[in-house]
């Protein structure tokens, strides 16, 4: 079993909270350079809580899904709950921690997404098949809507104006829903993407009464067979996935203004990860879909102009 350190511990004395933040900057680089380049177009402190909000995400997901995977027990997930208690109650036990304890004490994160998101493990740890697209929906919401709802409290909405009172409700309107969708959208594309690397650790996380549907076997797919019902199968998915991005676009002008640009980034270059897909005709067995820099440097004007009229 993965033993996380146990409490109490003999004082540690853990990195300044700039080193800590800096760390996560570097991780966050590292790992996902579509949403590093999103959080590098926002002001510096939400910046800087998004990648501590990354970094613990990132850990979250390597206890089911890093090289010590094998080691994780229901125990160790339930350890990592502990561990999240200390961090809300502003007890960091890890350098990475120190700069998330800042950012709980900068802003006002919630911790049921944290929680759901560590249930959502609990779903890795125990399963590698989705019956329907409502558990697939289950497990998306837990390990990236989540994400969303964290984000949300960073990022921040804009004070809506009041036409009169029958909109009072906008006033004080919260796109949760929307933040949600996002996060459902970018795990769905990122499902899409990785089928063959998942088939060859025996998980399939496409609905199987989609392959049904589409009279695609799980055969087919540890074979990566590409043909028509294939082409049809993922062309659903793909009409799918756009949906929630679709979705989650009205919930950006909600956004407080200075969230509006790295947000419609973030949803345009991980949507266009979509596109390769198709241009790539369906082939995710043998090449990894990803949408080249020059492509992200086009994006990013028109995600600025979006931002400032939509
Ligand atoms: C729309 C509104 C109102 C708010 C926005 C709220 C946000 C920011 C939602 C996005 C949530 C999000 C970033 C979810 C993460 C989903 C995901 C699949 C991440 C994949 O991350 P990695 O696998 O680390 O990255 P790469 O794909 O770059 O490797």
């Amino acid at each position: 079993m993965l033993q996380l350190p146990k409490r109490p511990q003999p004082p540690k004395m853990l990195v300044s909270v700039e080193e800590s933040y800096e760390r996560c900057r570097q991780i966050t680089q590292k790992y996902s350079k579509t949403f590093y380049l999103g959080t590098l177009l926002m002001p510096s402190e939400k910046r800087r809580a998004i990648w501590a909000i990354y970094v613990w995400c990132r850990r979250t997901d390597e206890l089911v899904d890093g090289p010590q995977a094998k080691y994780t027990t229901p125990e160790t997930l339930q350890q990592w709950q502990d561990h999240l208690q200390c961090l809300f109650k502003g007890n960091p036990i890890d350098d990475e921690d120190v700069a998330l304890v800042d950012t709980l004490q900068r802003f006002p994160v919630e911790i049921k997404p944290f929680e759901d998101m560590i249930a959502g493990q609990h779903m890795d740890l125990h399963r590698n098949r989705y019956e329907t697209f409502e558990d697939l929906k289950l497990y998306c919401y837990r390990v990236a809507g989540t994400v969303g709802l964290m984000s949300n409290a960073v990022l921040g909405v804009e004070k809506q104006p009041s036409i009169g009172p029958w909109n009072k409700q906008l006033e004080n309107y919260i796109p949760k829903e929307e933040a949600i969708a996002l996060g459902i959208a970018n795990q769905l594309t990122n499902i899409l993407r990785d089928v063959g690397e998942d088939a060859q650790r025996g998980r399939i996380y496409l609905p199987l009464e989609d392959l049904d549907r589409f009279n695609y076997t799980e055969t087919d797919l540890f074979k990566g067979v590409i043909d028509d019902r294939w082409r049809e199968l993922m062309a659903f998915q793909i009409r799918r996935a756009r949906q929630y991005y679709k979705d989650a676009e009205r919930g950006i002008r909600i956004l407080s203004r200075d969230s509006r640009w790295p947000v419609w980034a973030a949803l345009m270059l991980y949507q266009g990860i979509l596109d390769v897909i198709e241009a790539n005709d369906y082939d995710v067995f043998n090449q990894r879909a990803f949408v080249r820099t020059p492509k992200k440097m086009v994006y990013l004007p028109i995600a600025w102009l979006r931002a400032q009229v939509l």
